[in-house]
């Protein structure tokens, strides 16, 4: 179908009334030096900013801090390119920030020199609203789910703690030390070095417990358990309640000579709290201790224990408050 050209009348009429009346904002800006400057805003941008009027460079709207300042790169390229261009803008007008779509439209002569940049913008703040408070919803679950998942993770590490620790002296209990000492054995033998195991025992701790009570027999177990903590430091050392009265020491790579001088300074150490135990020989809380090495690469952790164990049985048996070795 053939288009029916307009007046040039009619095309002035056309284009003046969408001027005026467009709810878009239009502009024609000419190139001046390095600056852009305006010729003229139709009412819609002036209604947005009225420091659009003509003869205002964009320099100086940029100078404002309204608008941000990758603005002009637009219309230097729009310039350089001699290309309609499109981008979105993010001024900050009367306190508010909007977001524009704008769109430049070089106009060039019969030299093929752009003489002006026509241009116009879509407002699609009314978008971008919406989407903050959907941004800011995410942000807060996101938190949200971050400080869930910390609280679960401390209650974890809590309950793990638990299932491992002996209540009443915070050391490790049975549990963690049996599953230690199979990881150890297999580590010793892997790696050809030696594995010390000294068993304690506190002497006398029933006549203890007859004389002062269960109360003070539970604070006197705290107690010799903080002298075992104190001589267990290496990161590999294991100590732990093995029962009752009976503790663990577990350590890697230590000889038997070693262990046996750990086990005296433990000893030691217990009757230097001289925690008194009246009805007993030596009148103060005493420990004794059995101390095997891993040597054999078939030994396991039944044959330790056992070995530490009759070591035990032999410092008891020799009037307690000693450390022996297996032999
Ligand atoms: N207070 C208290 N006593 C405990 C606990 N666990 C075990 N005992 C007591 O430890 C005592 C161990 O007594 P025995 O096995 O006869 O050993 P012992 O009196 O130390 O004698 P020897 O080991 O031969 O020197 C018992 O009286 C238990 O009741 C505890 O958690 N708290």
């Amino acid at each position: 179908m053939k288009q029916v050209p307009f007046h040039p009348e009619e095309l002035d009429l056309f284009f003046k009334q969408l001027w005026k009346k467009s709810l878009n904002p239009f502009w024609i800006c000419k190139p001046i030096a390095d600056d852009f400057e305006m010729i003229l805003a139709n009412p819609a941008a002036l209604a947005l900013d009225p420091r659009q009027k003509p003869g205002t460079k964009f320099s100086e709207l940029v100078a404002s801090g309204k608008y941000p300042d990758g603005i002009l790169d637009g219309y230097h390229k729009c310039l350089a390119d001699k290309m309609p261009l499109e981008f979105e803008q993010t001024p900050v007008i009367n306190g508010k920030e909007y977001l524009f779509r704008t769109f430049l439209v070089p106009i060039v002569d019969a030299e093929d020199k752009v003489t002006h940049i026509w241009g116009t913008s879509h407002n699609l703040t009314d978008f971008i609203d919406p989407q903050r408070e959907l941004l800011m919803i995410n942000q807060y679950l996101d938190a949200k789910v971050q400080e869930r998942t910390a609280q679960l993770n401390d209650a974890m590490r809590r309950l793990e703690k638990l299932t491992i620790t002996d209540e009443l002296t915070q050391l490790a209990n049975r549990r963690y030390f049996d599953d230690a000492l199979k990881r150890e054995i297999g580590r010793a033998k892997r790696n050809n070095q030696p594995l010390a195991l000294i068993y304690f025992d506190i002497d006398y701790f029933k006549t203890f417990n007859d004389t002062y009570g269960h109360t003070a027999g539970d604070k006197c177990l705290r107690r010799v358990a903080q002298v075992l903590s104190r001589h267990a430091q290496r990161a590999a050392d294991v100590v732990a309640r093995y029962g009752g009265e009976e503790f663990v020491m577990l350590l890697p790579n230590l000889t038997c000579k070693q262990a046996l001088q750990v086990a005296e300074r433990v000893r030691t150490a217990v009757t230097d709290l001289a925690i008194p135990n009246a009805d007993t020989v030596a009148g103060i809380v005493t420990i004794s201790a059995g101390v095997a090495v891993i040597k054999e690469s078939s030994a396991s952790a039944d044959t330790l224990l056992k070995l530490a164990d009759n070591a035990l049985y032999q410092s008891k048996s020799k009037g307690r408050n000693c450390s022996l070795i297996a032999d």
